[in-house]
């Protein structure tokens, strides 16, 4: 992780920002900016966006220009995702951001402790590094993401642990989504509780 991100959340390391369509979970469909911050240590083997991964290689930025930034959009909606967004402190950037009148959501592996003011929250947790309590409780939606079978029973487990109203999707991994998407369709016909979640934007070839 970097050493240098200050406490109180006024300068972030950002990777990449982009205006483009919420392509997963409860949002899909939605247009948004994003907003990528570096710094993962959860270690997924497939995940798709590994360029995250050390903090250091992306510059810190003023949480105050991100929020300028933001404004320029015609959505009202940031998606703050990573690398692991929760490694930081969270209520500066997210304060600033509702100030201006912008809806927070986030995409977070839980393994951190929640910071943040938000409007939705898309919990998708890791067998690598287990989600915490603050942020099982608090999620809109628990986005599992389905790479074996043995995924199926760990998406139950983590169920229970999740508020009453929060959504449920089953998203395949997008290397083994031929194989696991029908199986997926099955489950999701026999367990009426859970829904797809596909990564759209990936069909539409957009970031
Ligand atoms: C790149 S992660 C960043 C946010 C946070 N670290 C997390 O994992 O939720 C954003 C979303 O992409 C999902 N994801 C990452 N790699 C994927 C893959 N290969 N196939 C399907 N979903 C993937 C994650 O589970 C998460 O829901
Ligand atoms: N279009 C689009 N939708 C997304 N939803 C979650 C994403 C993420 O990487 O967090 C993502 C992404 O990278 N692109
Ligand atoms: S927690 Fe998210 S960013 Fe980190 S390795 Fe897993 S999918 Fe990638
Ligand atoms: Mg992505």
């Amino acid at each position: 992780m970097s050493n240098q991100v200050p406490e109180d959340g006024t300068l972030l390391p950002l990777m990449e920002d982009f205006y483009t369509i919420q392509g997963e979970g409860y949002h899909t469909g939605k247009a948004a900016y994003f907003i990528r911050l570096g710094g993962c240590d959860v270690g997924c083997h497939w995940c798709d966006v590994k360029e995250s991964w050390d903090a250091n290689l992306h510059p810190l930025t003023a949480a105050d220009e991100i929020v300028e930034n933001a404004k320029r959009h015609p959505a009202k909606t940031v998606v703050i995702t990573g690398g692991e967004p929760l490694i930081y402190n969270l209520d500066y950037l997210t304060r600033a951001l509702k100030a201006a009148g912008i809806q927070t959501f986030i995409e977070t592996s839980g393994a951190y402790p929640l910071s943040g003011f938000w409007d939705w929250i898309c919990l998708s947790p890791k067998k690598f590094k287990g989600p915490r309590p603050d942020v099982l409780n608090a999620a809109g939606e628990l986005k599992v993401i389905i790479f074996n079978k043995s995924d199926f029973q760990w998406a139950e487990e983590h169920a229970k642990f999740v508020g009453k109203n929060c959504k449920l999707y089953l998203q395949p991994e997008w290397s083994k989504a031929s194989e696991m998407t029908p199986l997926i369709v099955e489950y999701v016909k026999e367990n009426p509780h859970w829904e797809i979640s596909l990564q759209t934007h990936k069909y539409l070839n957009i970031p």
